[in-house]
């Protein structure tokens, strides 16, 4: 049996960038990971060791630098197909490439309602996201997501009606804690698109399901989620989500002559529930 070989990518992954935009004396300030993945002509450099089509994975990285100060100005989707164009335009050996952009969000500090022209807090663990693909035909496709979501709310959620056996101990509940650290990806249908208003556009239609939704699962709330996003936004193809159920078990108050009538609660970090979904279209 011939041995070849078979599916094969390379490039710099997790290039750190940040940038000030200065507007005068009021600054704006972004930081990103960004991920460069090549697909294409690399047989020789496996087979041979022959690096004559391998771009560097140092210039690759330096690349991600210098394109920054033109044009990292706007969306990370815009900077990654700005940064996938230039991959593609200067390299025929490459097929594909993949630019993976996760960025970390700063918020503006604020001292009785005025907003502090170059002061910023940790975003927490949300992050925004987004994934840009070009193949050497130019055919782009742009991937925006939301990762480490935190989304909890204290009533509208239950879960009942499922089959029992004989290690089934979990009681059903009309009214428990919804709790989740909440990522989505979608497919955009174009990569010329208004990324920033739609990526906020979707970021409120979840909240807003999240926390009116009448929950029967996390399940439910899942699809409920991507639905409701399917139909408000033509420009998205499709959505995953991931939401992981973060436990919190009531307490038992019983033995300190107390009733426990909804209030407290032990927060798991583990195990937990890992609920998955693609909403799709037709
Ligand atoms: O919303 C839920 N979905 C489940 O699949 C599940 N399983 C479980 O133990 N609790 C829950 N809650």
């Amino acid at each position: 049996m011939p041995i070849k070989l078979g599916a094969n990518a390379y490039g710099k992954n997790a290039v750190n960038l940040s940038r000030i935009i200065r507007h005068g004396s009021h600054h704006e300030f972004r930081q990103v990971s960004v991920s460069v993945q090549l697909t294409g002509d690399f047989d020789a450099a496996h087979t041979l060791g022959d690096n004559s089509l391998i771009l560097p994975t140092d210039t690759q990285k330096n690349t991600v630098y210098a394109l920054a100060k033109e044009h990292f100005t706007g969306t990370i989707e815009a900077y990654g197909l700005v940064l996938a164009r230039h991959f593609v335009s200067r390299n025929p050996q490459v097929r594909k490439v993949r630019i993976e952009l996760v960025e970390h969000l700063w918020q503006r500090m604020e001292f009785d309602g005025q907003a502090h022209p170059h002061s910023f807090t940790g975003g927490g663990s949300e992050k925004r996201r987004a994934v840009v693909a070009l193949t050497a035909e130019c055919t782009a496709t742009v991937w925006a997501g939301i990762k480490g979501l935190m989304l909890l709310k204290t009533t509208d959620s239950a879960f009942v009606g499922y089959p029992k056996d004989e290690y089934t101990v979990l009681p059903e509940t009309t009214d428990r804690i919804l709790a989740t650290k909440c990522e989505a990806e979608w497919e955009y249908t174009s990569a010329d698109l208004d990324f920033e208003s739609l990526y906020q556009k979707v970021r409120t239609s979840l909240l807003r399901t999240f926390s009116e939704h009448k929950s029967l699962s996390v399940q439910h709330t899942l699809y409920a989620i991507g639905k409701k996003i399917l139909e408000e936004t033509e420009e998205i193809k499709e959505i995953s989500l991931v939401m992981p159920n973060k436990h919190h078990i009531p307490f038992n108050l019983e033995p300190f002559g107390q009733a426990n009538t909804n209030e407290v609660f032990v927060a798991t970090d583990a195990p937990f529930g890992y609920i998955t979904g693609t909403v799709v279209r037709g």
